[in-house]
């Protein structure tokens, strides 16, 4: 398994290209099903997940093919509806094939995903949904079983829970279901847009993406599309993070501030100094004192559960004390006593990690949990004193692309080590 080797201690100063985002090439990917023709989607980030969507896409019939960073799919070849489990437990969005299969040829059956490191993650609300369209869905053997006589009936569907998953598997269902869906209770996240764009772009008649409450008026058919896939906001404010942590500066190119003001603030809360432009994002924490933020995470709008662990780390080295409450994964903390290893002084308390003036921070030999938990571990490791070694970083070529190679680009002393 390979590691990453960190040399602690050094600057960090320069520019850094942003990917494509994970979070909305994955459900983008999956939307490829529902057309009967040929998409081409650029600004695709080369990621282990989107790997793994490309492997269960081929297994479904769909025809695959890379150009630079745009990754054509052919979903007219279609003609298998089974997600099977080696391919799901790699990757919980494989869950998001079950509504554009559904939806298209009236079944699927796709592996239950399983929880992960960072919550039990069921699925539920997705089920529930798909049933108010007319669904007949039971559960045998680890396996999602859907079917529907004819076709997917549009619905008034109120979701109990805002679920980023269960709002793009059901705006994608609703696309070619007979009649208008209501989705009540939305998720509002900048991919979940995105995504209705593609859609839209494929010949969906969607309305409302990006507030709590979507309508579809359902189509017959949709067609291949040309579309692109936004910047990955999370990668963005990593390696954001990463410059304030070091006292460095940092210049991420091909990026979107839009989407990622409740991190910018806490950026600006922290003492940076952080200036935007259209497709670029400029922060600068040269000679300035480092200070503490509290942190509450919360659907979009607010404060991503994606950039809990980074401000965990942040906070471990800022001056004064703070803390950090994620509501939305219930144990998504694995990160902190792998940072307690490497001396930071945090505790946790149910759901809110308290994070106190550490002394010295060094490096150590740690083990990343899950993608998120990795990137603190990295960005920690990157100051603290010494050497520091990251064990199972497949979590984070889940997605980032080769991350070592570009913070080695800002002076970050970091190599892959195969084992
Ligand atoms: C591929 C992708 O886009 N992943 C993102 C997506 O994950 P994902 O779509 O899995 O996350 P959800 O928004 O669905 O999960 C939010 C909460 O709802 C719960 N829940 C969800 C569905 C359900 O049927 N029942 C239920 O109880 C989950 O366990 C969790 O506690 O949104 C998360 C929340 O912003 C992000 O952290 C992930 O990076
Ligand atoms: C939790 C994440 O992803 P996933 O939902 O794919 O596990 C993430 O991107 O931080």
């Amino acid at each position: 398994m390979d590691q990453f080797v960190i040399q602690g201690g050094t600057a960090l100063a320069g520019e850094v290209t942003i990917s494509g985002a994970k979070n909305a090439a994955l459900p983008i990917l999956f939307a490829a099903l529902l057309a009967d023709g040929e998409s081409h989607f650029s600004n695709v980030p080369q990621l282990r997940d989107i790997g793994t969507t490309e492997a269960l896409l081929k297994t479904l019939g769909a025809g695959i093919k890379w150009q630079g960073d745009v990754l054509h799919v052919d979903g007219s070849s279609v003609d298998k509806v089974l997600a099977p489990y080696e391919l799901v437990k790699q990757m919980r969005a494989s869950v998001l094939a079950l509504g554009p299969l559904l939806a298209r040829f009236g079944e699927a059956q796709v592996s239950l995903p399983g929880g992960c490191a960072i919550g039990a993650r069921p699925v539920d609300i997705h089920i529930r949904g798909l049933e108010r369209m007319g669904a007949v869905i039971t559960v045998d053997n680890g396996y999602i079983n859907a079917q529907v006589d004819g076709c997917l009936q549009g619905a008034e569907i109120y979701m109990e829970m805002v679920s980023v998953g269960a709002t793009e598997n059901l705006l994608m269902a609703a696309t070619l279901a007979e009649g208008t869906t209501i989705l009540e209770n939305a998720a509002r996240e900048p991919e979940i847009v995105n995504l209705a764009d593609c859609l839209i772009a494929m010949g969906a008649k969607i309305k409302g993406a990006g507030t709590s409450r979507i309508e579809v008026q359902g189509v017959e058919k949709l067609n291949g599309c040309e579309h692109k896939i936004l910047p990955d906001r999370i990668e963005t404010g990593t390696f954001l993070v990463a410059a304030a942590m070091a006292n460095g500066e940092v210049l991420c190119k091909n990026t979107d501030h839009l989407c990622l003001e409740p991190v910018l603030d806490k950026l600006r809360a922290a003492n940076a100094i952080v200036e935007v432009n259209d497709d670029s994002i400029y922060l600068d924490m040269r000679g300035r004192n480092l200070t503490a933020v509290n942190i509450k995470t919360m659907p979009h709008p607010g404060f991503p559960t994606d950039m809990q662990a980074q401000f965990t780390a942040l906070n471990v080295v800022a001056q004064g004390n703070a803390t950090i409450t994620e509501t939305i994964f219930e144990n998504r903390f694995m990160h902190v006593p792998e940072l307690q290893r490497m001396g930071a002084n945090i505790r946790l308390e149910g759901n809110t990690a308290i994070c106190g003036d550490t002394d010295k921070l060094s490096g150590a030999q740690v083990m990343a949990t899950d993608l998120r938990a990795s990137a603190s571990l990295i960005l920690t490791g990157i100051v603290a004193c010494g050497e520091t070694i990251v064990d199972r970083i497949y979590h984070v070529d889940r997605g980032y692309q080769r991350i070592e190679n570009k913070l080695s680009k800002l002076g970050a002393k970091i190599k892959r080590r195969h084992n």
